[in-house]
Formats: C-alpha cells, sequence, structure tokens
C-alpha cells in the first residue's frame, strides 16, 4: 500500500515536472549594435549584462510566462546584427518562426533607416503577414531632450509601426522606464510598477496566446547558441522534451 502511494506521489511529481506549455519562436533582428543582446538578456534574465560581446550567428533565451493560467514558453532567437556573422545562417532564423522582433537604436536614425533592410529579408525568407510583427526601440535612456533633431522621434516610429502593421515600444535594456500597472499580485488585485520591457514580453505572449498552431514542448529551458560553422541541429531536436 505504502509503495503505491509512493508510486503514485512520484508519477504527479513527474508529470508537473513535465507540465506541457506551448512554446512560441520569437526571432530578434536589428542592425549591429541596437541593443538586441542586452534586451533578449533583460527580457529573460531580468538584468543588464555588463559586457555584451557581439553576437556570433545565434544565441538562444527562454522565458516563461503564465498568460491567464496558461503556461506560455517564448524562445528568443537573438541574432547577429552584423552580416559577416550571419551568412548562412538566415534561412534558419527564419524557420518556424512564430513573431518577430524588430530593434532599433532611438539614438541612432541610421539603424531605424535600416528597418527597411531587415524586412526586406523577412519578405525574402517568405515571412508571411500574419507573423505578428513588434517595433522597439531601444535605449530611450540615452535619449536626450537638447538633441531631437539627432535621435528617432517617437511620432515617426509610431507611424512607421502602424503602416507596417506592428505594436510599437520604446523602451531600455539599460534603465526600463517603469509605469504603474494593476494586476493580480499575490491575493488580489493590486498596483505596482512594472517596466516598460516586460510589457514587451508581456504583449508577445500575449499576442501569441492566441495563435492557432503552436508548437508543444515541455516547460524544461534551454539555452546556447550557434556560431557561423557550426551545422544547425533540426529544431524537433532542439525544442522538444528530452
Ligand atoms: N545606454 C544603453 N546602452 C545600451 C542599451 N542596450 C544596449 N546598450 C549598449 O549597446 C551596446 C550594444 O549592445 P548589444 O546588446 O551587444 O547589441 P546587439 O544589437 O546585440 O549587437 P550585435 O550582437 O552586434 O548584433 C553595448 O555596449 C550595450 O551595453 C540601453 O538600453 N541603454
Amino acid at each position: 500500500m505504502e509503495s503505491s502511494l509512493e508510486f503514485s506521489s512520484s508519477l504527479s511529481s513527474v508529470s508537473s515536472l513535465l507540465t506541457r506549455c506551448r512554446t512560441f519562436k520569437v526571432l530578434v533582428i536589428g542592425d549591429s549594435g541596437v541593443g538586441k543582446t542586452c534586451l533578449t538578456h533583460r527580457l529573460c534574465a531580468g538584468e543588464f549584462p555588463s559586457r555584451p560581446d557581439a553576437t556570433i550567428g545565434v544565441d538562444f533565451r527562454e522565458r516563461l510566462l503564465d498568460v491567464d493560467g496558461e503556461k506560455i514558453k517564448l524562445q528568443l532567437w537573438d541574432t547577429a546584427g552584423q552580416e559577416r556573422f550571419r551568412k548562412s545562417m538566415v534561412q534558419h532564423y527564419y524557420r518556424n518562426v512564430h513573431a518577430v522582433l524588430f530593434i532599433y537604436d532611438v539614438t541612432c536614425p541610421a539603424s531605424f533607416t535600416g528597418l527597411a533592410a531587415w524586412l526586406e529579408e523577412c519578405r525574402q525568407n517568405s515571412l508571411g503577414q500574419e507573423i505578428p510583427r513588434f517595433l522597439v526601440g531601444n535605449k530611450s535612456d540615452l535619449r536626450d531632450p537638447s538633441r531631437t533633431g539627432s535621435q528617432v522621434n517617437q511620432e515617426q516610429a509610431m507611424s512607421f509601426a502602424k503602416s507596417h502593421g506592428m505594436m510599437f515600444f520604446e523602451t531600455s535594456a539599460k534603465k526600463p522606464p517603469k509605469k504603474c500597472t494593476k494586476g493580480r499580485r499575490g491575493d488580489g488585485e493590486a498596483l505596482y510598477q512594472q517596466d516598460k520591457v516586460e510589457d514587451v514580453v508581456t504583449a508577445v505572449a500575449a499576442k501569441l496566446k492566441r495563435q492557432k498552431k503552436p508548437s508543444v514542448t515541455n516547460t524544461l529551458t534551454y539555452s546556447g547558441s550557434f556560431k557561423i560553422g557550426n551545422k544547425i541541429k533540426p529544431e524537433k531536436d532542439l525544442w522538444n522534451c528530452c
């Protein structure tokens, strides 16, 4: 009797360990230096990395969220901004993508005009219009009110986002602006401070939760990277549970 109880309790702990959740691949693209690595790090680890290296190939980071009682796992593909570090890997980036984050630096207008090239890359890799797209202006902590001419203005970015069917955010991976939010905390509804980087993942997860055909895996997390020269494993092997 005792052993059957033990057996059923260990079965239930195994099953809770393997709680299934829906997993989505989110591609992060934008010019080199706009802060893709720092942003994905902030989104997944909740902190700003002290000395990020230029990404070579792609780095993977994951974030597990609870959206209205459902577990949603975002697999963020932090891709290299430099052409020489992307090369032959580009087609792998776009395979089975569920959402794309376009990042630019608000203090670097060239990174904003450069978005046209990233849109073109999406087109060349047959990214469908049904794939949700998000525009994120990063490094808002460096905005200088006396230098408006040499920065990307928010109205301009908003109108770009609108014309391309994107949801728009401006934030900072280094010092995310805070805003007061109402939501469930502990026993009930409460007001709390949520930073605007958190808004990005929340919006992506909420949008993807409504998607019809996502992949399903367990909640084990994975992170790692592929450099040029590595063979990319089929995603089936990468993401399914072991
Ligand atoms: N002040 C400030 N600096 C930032 C912010 N985000 C990133 N940086 C800095 O910008 C530089 C580039 O950041 P990365 O995250 O490596 O940029 P990336 O887009 O991943 O660059 P690639 O890997 O070359 O594509 C680093 O020196 C960061 O410290 C931010 O929000 N504010």
